[in-house]
């Protein structure tokens, strides 16, 4: 079984490996949003996998380093595209979160990525 636990983050970028009038190399900003997904087997006396609180508090300190920042000025985002930022997140999180099995990166209403580690 997997239990989610999703954040909301606003933050700017820009896609420097674009061609020039593409709009997406032009700075723009996201009301970004991150699904984090534990797998595991449920706890028989308490009835979860994981409190989801305990997923906030270990995902805080990877949190605060995105929120309202402009992404291409983290180390090893400067080509954040979803793709990028979700391994991105992936590698920041899976040492404090070691259940996490997806990280889902929501760039838009309509547009995202899955990432499940090295070979997804
Ligand atoms: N595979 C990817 N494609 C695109 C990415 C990406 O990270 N990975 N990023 C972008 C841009 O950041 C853009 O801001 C979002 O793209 P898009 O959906 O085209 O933007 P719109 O909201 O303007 O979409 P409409 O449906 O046309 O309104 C682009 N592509
Ligand atoms: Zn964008």
């Amino acid at each position: 079984m997997e239990i989610y636990k999703e954040f909301q983050f606003e933050a700017a970028h820009y896609l420097p490996n674009l061609p020039e009038d593409h709009k997406c190399r032009r700075m723009h900003g996201h009301s970004y949003r991150i699904k984090l997904y534990i797998g595991g087997p449920i706890d028989p006396a308490i009835g979860w996998i994981k409190d989801f609180a305990d997923i906030k508090k270990s995902f805080t300190p990877v949190y605060k380093q995105l929120d309202h920042y402009v992404l291409n000025d983290i180390e090893g985002l400067e080509n954040p595209t979803s793709e990028n930022l979700a391994r991105w997140i992936w590698n920041k999180t899976k040492p404090l979160l070691p259940e996490l099995t997806r990280v889902e990166v929501m760039e838009t209403c309509t547009t995202g990525c899955i990432y499940e580690g090295d070979d997804s």
